[in-house]
């Protein structure tokens, strides 16, 4: 099987050209967890299949390490972007991308006929408990109350498609993201687990940011989480709408325009290395 590695602000996938690997959907998860593996497989924070698409240019099909499901990721749109475009399969530079039936729309930016960064029109964020969801009394979840491991958090929801509680701290550095995070994920008040975002303003133009994403761990940067973290910020009266998210892997422009109600993240998208592998090992 064919592969390329790519990141986003190191949060790194594994991308595979589904119109040539065929690979039965009921095997992809245990496919994703192999692959996704960093010490026996070829390792990243999970697996993207770009297939061909009747209502989009492109379909992309995106999996967490633990072989999950996403509805969207905002890292991996980009890198979608930049491999069909260095890869020929595409000569535009406006693009649309369909994730779990809805289509989102991407500007590639080029030098020397390769895509370095993409604009996503990310589409407008969910904020209606049920349709996060997250458990709650009805209408939006903005700094509500949620206790986890004895402590009290105050949590804003977000779905950019797929779930996001975003939790405001003093502080982010020390944070033990590895205790806390899947207790998070798995709280009882997420229906469908949860990613978390935890957010350090910095001022009314740029925040700090560590994510632990469902399905994976704790990321290098999310770019769905950073869109949610935004919205968040906003709904709490704490940024502008232009606002530079900084993680640990790298820097997202967003940018929430309340006129239109959409959400636009704008990012790099890097290509790492190309690969080969044998999926005799899984069986296939
Ligand atoms: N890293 C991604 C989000 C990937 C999916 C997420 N873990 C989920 O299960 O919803 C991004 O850049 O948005």
């Amino acid at each position: 099987m064919k592969f390329t590695k790519m990141h986003g602000c190191g949060n790194d996938y594994i991308y595979v050209d589904g119109s040539k690997e065929n690979i039965p959907k009921n095997r992809k998860p245990e496919v994703v967890r192999q692959l996704s593996d960093r010490h026996f497989g070829i390792g990243g924070d999970g697996v993207i299949f770009i297939n061909p698409s009747k209502e989009a240019d492109f379909e992309m099909e995106m999996y967490n390490m633990d072989g999950s499901r996403a509805e969207m990721c905002g890292n991996g749109i980009r890198c979608v972007g930049k491999y069909v475009y260095d890869k020929g399969l595409t000569d535009k530079t406006q693009i649309s991308v369909i994730s779990c039936g809805k289509i989102k729309y991407l500007t590639l930016f080029t030098e020397n006929e390769k895509v370095l960064a993409v604009k996503v029109n990310m589409g407008s964020p969910l904020l209606k408990a049920e349709e996060i969801p997250v458990v709650a009394g009805s209408g939006e979840v903005i700094g509500e109350r949620i206790e986890v491991d004895d402590k009290e958090y105050q949590m804003t929801c977000v779905s950019m498609g797929n779930p996001h509680a975003v939790i405001f701290m003093d502080e982010i550095a020390q944070l033990p993201l590895e205790k806390i995070g899947p207790l998070f994920e798995n709280h009882v008040r997420f229906p469908k687990r949860t990613n978390t975002e935890f957010v350090k303003v910095l001022d009314r133009e740029n925040i700090q940011m560590r994510v632990w994403e469902r399905g994976t761990g704790e990321t290098l940067a999310c770019g769905t989480g950073a869109c949610a973290a935004v919205a968040a910020c906003i709904l709490n009266g704490l940024t502008q709408e232009q606002v530079t998210v900084k993680l640990l892997g790298g820097s997202l422009q967003i940018q929430w325009d309340r006129k239109e109600n959409l959400i636009y993240m704008t990012g790099p998208a890097v290509t790492v290395f190309e690969g080969e592998t044998d999926l005799t090992i899984s069986g296939l």
